[in-house]
């Protein structure tokens, strides 16, 4: 190794402080200069967010809120995807009791990253379909790589997103364009997402993605930290609300509704799909 990149290795370590070890799916490193927080997701190939996942990702904004981080940024280990949304894996004939902590775990990473106190931003360095797209819009800022898609695309799996990923969406996009897309289960390449708002700025690369988001948070530098996270809180209390009433009949809904047989069938033929592309790359 070169010496240059030795000593530029040695100088990173020394002004981050790594707060999560290897052994979880997600790592969270702070930047003892700016104060923010990375935390990035690492389960290859894709990042499927499957109930192990998940419950990292939840322990992980915990950590960030508990540790008094400036901001919170979400990226990935990998270079082409942020995260192929949940594991279908998951939902595909599932396990009885394993199923029901799935997704009673993906509503509390939810409520966790939609409500969290500290500013958020997703530096999405690859594709975020479906739960990926949840987990960006979920954030306060999105800053994206090119060549990549993002997007909603439930309803292109014979699945209907439930109302608290549509009440992320429309977070971000306005209700017309919103409910186009979910409706087509449209995946848009970065340029498109840039231009219909869904994203807020591209980067050419996961370190200038990350950059940007830095910038991003660096503007609540001489603001309020209560004031913001407070007025943050105002503005999506009622979506927090929603599932926090609904949380049981969202479960038993998704368990229905899963355990059908035409979704089981469809989910089926998916997965097959997406194992024969892979076979042929
Ligand atoms: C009315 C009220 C209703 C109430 C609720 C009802 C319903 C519930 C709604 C549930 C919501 C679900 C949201 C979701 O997130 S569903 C998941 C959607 N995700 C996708 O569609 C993404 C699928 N994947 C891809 O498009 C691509 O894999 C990719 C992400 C673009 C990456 O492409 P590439 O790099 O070429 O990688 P491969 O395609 O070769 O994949 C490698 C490997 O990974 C497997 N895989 C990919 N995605 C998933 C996944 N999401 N889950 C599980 N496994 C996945 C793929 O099969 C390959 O596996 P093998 O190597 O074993 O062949």
């Amino acid at each position: 190794m070169m010496r240059s990149k030795v000593l530029s290795l040695v100088a990173r370590a020394a002004s981050n402080r790594m707060m999560s070890t290897a052994t979880k799916l997600t790592t969270v490193e702070v930047n003892d200069k700016t104060g923010i927080a990375t935390l990035t997701m690492n389960r290859p190939p894709v990042n499927g967010l499957n109930l192990e996942l998940l419950q990292d990702l939840k322990s992980s904004i915990d950590e960030v809120e508990g540790n008094k981080s400036r901001g919170l940024i979400l990226t990935s280990s990998s270079s082409t995807i942020f995260s192929a949304g949940l594991d279908i894996l998951e939902m595909y004939k599932p396990d009885k009791d394993r199923i029901r902590a799935f997704w009673t775990q993906l509503q509390e990473t939810w409520l966790a990253l939609y409500g969290s106190s500290v500013p958020t931003a997703a530096a999405i360095n690859g594709h975020s379909p479906a739960g990926g797209c949840l987990l960006a819009t979920s954030c306060e800022y999105r800053v994206m790589v090119p060549n990549f898609t993002i997007g909603l695309n439930e309803t292109q799996l014979g699945i209907v997103a439930p109302k608290w990923f549509m009440a992320s969406f429309l977070s971000v996009l306005p209700q017309r364009e919103a409910e186009r897309a979910l409706n087509q289960g449209r995946m848009f390449t970065t340029e498109e997402a840039l231009k219909v708002g869904l994203i807020d700025e591209t980067a050419n690369s996961k370190e200038e993605a990350i950059e940007k988001c830095v910038a991003f948070i660096g503007t609540f530098a001489k603001v309020n930290p209560l004031a913001r996270s407070l007025t943050k809180q105002q503005f999506r209390a009622a979506d927090l609300q929603q599932l926090q009433n609904e949380r049981q009949q969202d479960l038993e809904k998704f368990l229905f509704f899963v355990n059908q047989p035409a979704v089981q069938k469809g989910l089926g033929i998916y997965l097959e799909g997406l194992k024969k592309k892979a076979k042929k790359q």
